[in-house]
Order: structure tokens, then C-alpha cells, then sequence
């Protein structure tokens, strides 16, 4: 079997976790990022002391990413002492100014999550790149209630025509962290779709890794995890097959 080059390896993000067993479940299946919300009005929310907890079981080269919606920047940046190693995912209305203080005048790093609205109202998501060009990438979701985590996908082939990263301006959108209603039965579409577009990608799911049920959100299930890591790494390999490893010249490599 061919493997794809480590820069065409779609990252993976397993976030909304709240239980040793699912942190567990998730590094064993491969993952390369976990994330703990710290909202509290999500049904997934853990305290900084419980997301600590959490992530003293990750092993070196797993990153804990703390997502925040709204949070005052003090609060921010104490999660992030209490959790070393990890990196910020904002979610909600967060203006560039308020991202830079948050992470004690960019020292830390942050992804930005994009809400892309779900009818088609137009979204410039390469002004928005160029916004919050100090975020280390852009993660594209649904335009939801609650902000996030609703398991609704947007309509992925609307960025076809704004997303060409190249000029250093939009270094952000080189980097891309897919989500919104993955699942392992859609994940390697989306990366077919969006991959294409950029330099590195990683994909992340919440709700299409949970067990069934209305009361499972934050509950994983660990055959979906499992099954979720080998679509996305089946579609690296359908990808790097299909490519030859020849990228559009639009795609800057440097
Ligand atoms: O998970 C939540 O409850 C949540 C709350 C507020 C903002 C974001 C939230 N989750 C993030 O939303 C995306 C998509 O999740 P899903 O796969 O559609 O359930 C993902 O980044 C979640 O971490």
C-alpha cells in the first residue's frame, strides 16, 4: 500500500471529551489532537481542573486544544498554564483584538473557528483568513445556535471559489481544520473536497463519534472513533493515488 507524504497525512482532532475512557479511546485509534470545551453552556463542558486531568493521559506529540467561546481573556490564559502544551480553539464572536489578548499578546496559539452560515448567505472566509492571519489555522464549521457542536455539515463545495491560499496575508487559510458533522461515513469526502485547498488539513469531529442517544453528547463511542481514523486514513491513500503527487501550482509549498 502507498502511504501519502507526511504533509498530504490529514490531521486528526477528536473533541468535546469529558471521560478518561474516551481520551484513551481516542490516542489508541491514532489521534493527533483532542480538544475539551470549556464553555459552559455546551453539554460537552469540563472545568480547566477536569480538562487537566484529562490531558495529563496524553502521551508526547498529542496536542490538548481548549475551545472557548467568549471567555474572558484572564480565564483563557489560565487554562492554557493549567494545561501545558495546549493550543486555543475560539468559537465564537471573538474579534482579532480580543484573540491576541486572550493569548497574552499572541504568545499563545489559537485556531479560529469560521462559522460558515448554512444557507447561502455569503461568507468571505478569505477577509476572514486575512482578519485573524496570527491564528496558526482556520477551522471551517456550521453557522449553528449554541455555536458549535450541533452535528450540522455546511455545504462544502461553497468554498471552491474563495479558498486559494498563496499570499502571505491569508497564511492562516493554508491551514485548514474541517469540521461540522463529520462522521465516518462523510469524512473522506470532505477531505476530497477540501484538501485540495490547502496546505495542510485536519478534520474534527464531536457528535459523529458519540454513542446514539439525545443524552450522549460528550459520551464517545470507540468503534466510531476507530472507524472515523481509518476513513480519514483511506482517503489519504484514495487521495495520494489520485494525485500522483502533483498539486496545483496555486498551492504554494513553502
Ligand atoms: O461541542 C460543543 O458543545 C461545542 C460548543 C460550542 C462551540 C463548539 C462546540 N463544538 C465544536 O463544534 C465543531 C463541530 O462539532 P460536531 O462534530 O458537528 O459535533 C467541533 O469543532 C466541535 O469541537
Amino acid at each position: 500500500m502507498s502511504h501519502p507524504a507526511s504533509s498530504e497525512r490529514t490531521r486528526i482532532k477528536i473533541c468535546g471529551l469529558t471521560r478518561e475512557h474516551d481520551v484513551d479511546a481516542a490516542v489508541d485509534a491514532g489521534a493527533d489532537a483532542v480538544g475539551f470545551v470549556m464553555y459552559a453552556k455546551s453539554r460537552r463542558y469540563v472545568t480547566v481542573q477536569r480538562a487537566a486531568e484529562l490531558a495529563r493521559r496524553l502521551p508526547p506529540f498529542v496536542t490538548p486544544v481548549l475551545l472557548f467561546v467568549n471567555e474572558a481573556p484572564e480565564v483563557v490564559q489560565q487554562a492554557c498554564t493549567q494545561v501545558p502544551g495546549s493550543i486555543v480553539q475560539f468559537h465564537g464572536d471573538e474579534t482579532p483584538q480580543q484573540c491576541h489578548a486572550a493569548t497574552d499578546n499572541g504568545r499563545l496559539a489559537y485556531i479560529r473557528a469560521a462559522r460558515i452560515p448554512l444557507d447561502d448567505s455569503p461568507f468571505d472566509l478569505v477577509r476572514f483568513a486575512a482578519d485573524f492571519a496570527a491564528a496558526k489555522g482556520i477551522l471551517l464549521d456550521a453557522h449553528v445556535d449554541g455555536f458549535g457542536g450541533s452535528g450540522k455539515t455546511f455545504n462544502w463545495s461553497r468554498l471552491s471559489a474563495n479558498v486559494q491560499p498563496g499570499p502571505a496575508e491569508h497564511a492562516a487559510l493554508r491551514h485548514l481544520v474541517l469540521s461540522g458533522g463529520l462522521s465516518p461515513a462523510n469524512v473522506g469526502d470532505g477531505i476530497a473536497q477540501v484538501r485540495p485547498r490547502c496546505k495542510t488539513l485536519a478534520v474534527d469531529v464531536s457528535s459523529g463519534v458519540e454513542l446514539d442517544g439525545p443524552g450522549n453528547q460528550g459520551i464517545k463511542d470507540p468503534e466510531k472513533i476507530n472507524r472515523f481514523v481509518a476513513a480519514v486514513r483511506a482517503a489519504d491513500v484514495l487521495l495520494a493515488k489520485s494525485t500522483h503527487g502533483l498539486r496545483s501550482p496555486n498551492l504554494s509549498t513553502t
